[in-house]
């Protein structure tokens, strides 16, 4: 829906180097929920991690949806309803090969400029935890219903002795509001779902087995509003941070790579790893 030339600066850029894989829909389904709607259920197991491939995946996977003219409306959840997606995988930025290393950041910068600037209206149905890149997915969709009681959704990378990158922080400043977002990102909360409502951070909290029948029913609805009107209010309120990541793709990328690549990050993001696997 953005500038043919955003556009293409946004494909053009996005890893092309021939020692990267092509991305596999294994991780991935996509289906139909009516001739206008579009379902996309991310697969990978056992947590939905954001790797390069699976990042690389959802940007084909979101750009095919859209280029079939149509579909108006996508609908995007987990096949688990205890993980939405627990954000990054942290093992492709341990011990990373830098050239890997730049181009899984070019893929996740690549999830967000496809969701985000997407045409279509999105609804988020997260049904399990959302933590850190999970609560990026979910961020990038037009409407988010959550499960109450149990799973956390959030920004938690201060706790993490990391930073969310300044388009992520700046898409949560922008939902929950600006002292929200301070109170929430420098201390890395975690929100349960009635606590996320209560900042703005979802739209609707509801009882497990009723969160994705609702986002069904939401997503219909969303879909019959005239799309032409609602792609062009999108790119009103969304364009210029999208235009801003395109402008300064690199200088991201830059900041990234050298972050994760110095060796006190390295050995925090090896010993958090361990944590995980130890758990
Ligand atoms: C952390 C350093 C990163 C440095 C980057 C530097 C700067 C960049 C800033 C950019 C922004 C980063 C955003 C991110 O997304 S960082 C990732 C943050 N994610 C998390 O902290 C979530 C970690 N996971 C959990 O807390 C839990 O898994 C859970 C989501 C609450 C679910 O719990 P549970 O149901 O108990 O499942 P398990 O914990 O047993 O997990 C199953 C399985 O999956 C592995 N796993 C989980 N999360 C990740 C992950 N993010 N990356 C890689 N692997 C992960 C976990 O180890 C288990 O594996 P095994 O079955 O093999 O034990």
């Amino acid at each position: 829906m953005f500038s043919t030339a955003a556009r293409a600066l946004a494909s053009r850029s996005l890893p092309r180097a021939p020692s990267i894989l092509p991305p596999s829909r294994s991780m991935l389904t996509v289906s139909r929920l009516s001739p206008s709607v579009a379902e996309l259920t991310l697969d990978k197991a056992p947590a939905n991690t954001l790797s390069l491939e699976m990042a690389l995946a959802f940007s084909a996977a979101v750009s095919e949806i859209e280029a079939d003219p149509s579909v108006t409306a996508l609908l995007l959840r987990s096949s688990s309803t205890k993980i939405f997606s627990a954000g990054l995988d942290i093992s492709e930025m341990s011990g990373p090969e830098p050239a890997r290393l730049a181009d899984f950041w070019r893929a996740i910068q690549g999830t967000y400029l496809s969701l985000y600037s997407s045409r279509l209206a999105t609804v988020a149905c997260i049904e399990g935890h959302a933590p850190a890149g999970g609560c990026l997915l979910s961020l990038m969709a037009d409407y988010r219903i959550m499960t109450g009681g149990g799973p956390r959704i959030g920004l938690n990378e201060t706790a993490l002795g990391i930073a969310a990158p300044y388009w992520l922080k700046d898409m949560f400043v922008e939902t929950v509001g600006r002292r929200n977002a301070e109170l929430a990102l420098l201390k890395g909360t975690l929100f349960t779902g009635e606590e996320a409502l209560a900042v703005g951070l979802v739209d609707e909290v509801l009882p497990l087995e009723e969160v994705y029948p609702r986002a069904k029913e939401e997503v219909l609805k969303l879909a019959r509003i005239p799309a032409k009107g609602r792609a062009e209010t999108k790119r009103l309120l969304r364009g210029a941070a999208v235009d801003e990541l395109l402008a300064g793709r690199e200088a991201d990328v830059a900041w990234f790579t050298e972050f994760v690549l110095e060796e006190g990050t390295q050995k925090g993001i090896k010993a958090y790893l361990d944590s995980l696997k130890k758990k």
